[in-house]
């Protein structure tokens, strides 16, 4: 499902301009990343999409719906949102309560709910810990029951805030799979991410943000080949780019495969 921001700006009660005239058409099943130093605007750019927050100026669609016109529960249907401090988003005694909240709640059969929250424990790694209080968790494996409880929605549109912060190479791993996995289903991700390596490595098109703006939209070969929109935006480029750039080499190379790919050309 396709997502369109329009001129959206947002200003905060206390006077913050915190999101001014963002524009960002967004089709179907693709996969983007904001990027940007805090305090950039991304959160408060992406609470617009589950109708959090409503635009002070301007107007955000979800396929065929303005957010204006839905309340957040119409909205939930179509946009799942993790949020980035799972606390802020569990609330039930066992894990599998909290992850079959949104199932039920959306009026799944007990048939599509069942398979629903069994795949999304299965795909977060969780599926022993379904009796656990979530309290018991450490905040990763919180964090991944507040990701698996927006994949059992099955939404079209999926917005993930932060996922990867705190998780270990096993965690960024299996959220790096899920990632691919809504792809593969032609569904759209939307992540805020400070990881540059996983933005580099699973999206295909990054918006750069500073001061409520957007700084660069594209690939992420092109934006983080742009010295004044990292600076401004006080985002390093991926570890490999800067690897090669230590190196010496003309390329940047931004994933582990591209990177192998360039390798044999500087075999002296
Ligand atoms: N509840 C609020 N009330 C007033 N101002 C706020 C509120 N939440 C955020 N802001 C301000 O809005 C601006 C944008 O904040 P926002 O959290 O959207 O940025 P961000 O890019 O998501 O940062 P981070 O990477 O830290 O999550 C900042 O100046 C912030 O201080």
């Amino acid at each position: 499902m396709d997502v369109r921001f329009t001129e959206v700006g947002y200003t905060y009660a206390s006077g913050v301009e915190a999101v001014k005239g963002v524009t960002l058409e967004i089709p179907s099943g693709q996969r983007l990343a904001i990027v940007g130093q805090n305090g950039a605007g991304k959160t408060t750019l992406v609470r617009h999409l589950n109708g959090i927050f409503q635009p002070t100026t301007g107007t955000v669609e979800i396929g065929d719906w303005v957010t204006k016109g839905h309340t957040i529960a119409e909205l939930s249907a179509r946009v799942g949102y993790v949020f980035q401090n799972p606390d802020e988003q569990l609330f039930a005694r066992r894990v599998i309560d909290d992850v079959a909240f949104g199932p039920k709640n959306l009026g799944f059969d007990q048939e599509r709910a069942d398979a629903a929250v069994a795949a999304a424990l299965e795909a977060t790694g969780l599926s022993g810990e379904a009796e656990t209080h979530p309290h018991h968790l450490s905040l990763s494996e919180r964090k991944r029951v507040a990701l698996a409880a927006v994949l059992a929605m099955e939404t079209p549109v999926v917005v993930l805030d932060e996922p990867t912060t705190g998780q270990d190479e096993r965690g960024v791993r299996m959220i790096a799979a899920i990632v691919a996995q809504l792809h593969s289903e032609g569904r759209t991700v939307i992540a805020i991410t400070h990881d540059m390596d996983f933005c580099a490595e699973n999206f295909e098109r990054v918006v750069a943000m500073a001061q409520g703006e957007v700084q660069a939209d594209d690939t992420p070969s092109v934006v983080f080949a742009l010295p004044d929109v990292l600076e401004k935006s006080r985002v390093e480029a991926p570890q490999l780019a800067r690897l090669a750039d230590a190196l010496g080499w003309a390329e940047r190379p931004l994933t582990i495969g591209s990177f192998v790919d360039a390798l044999p050309a500087h075999r002296a």
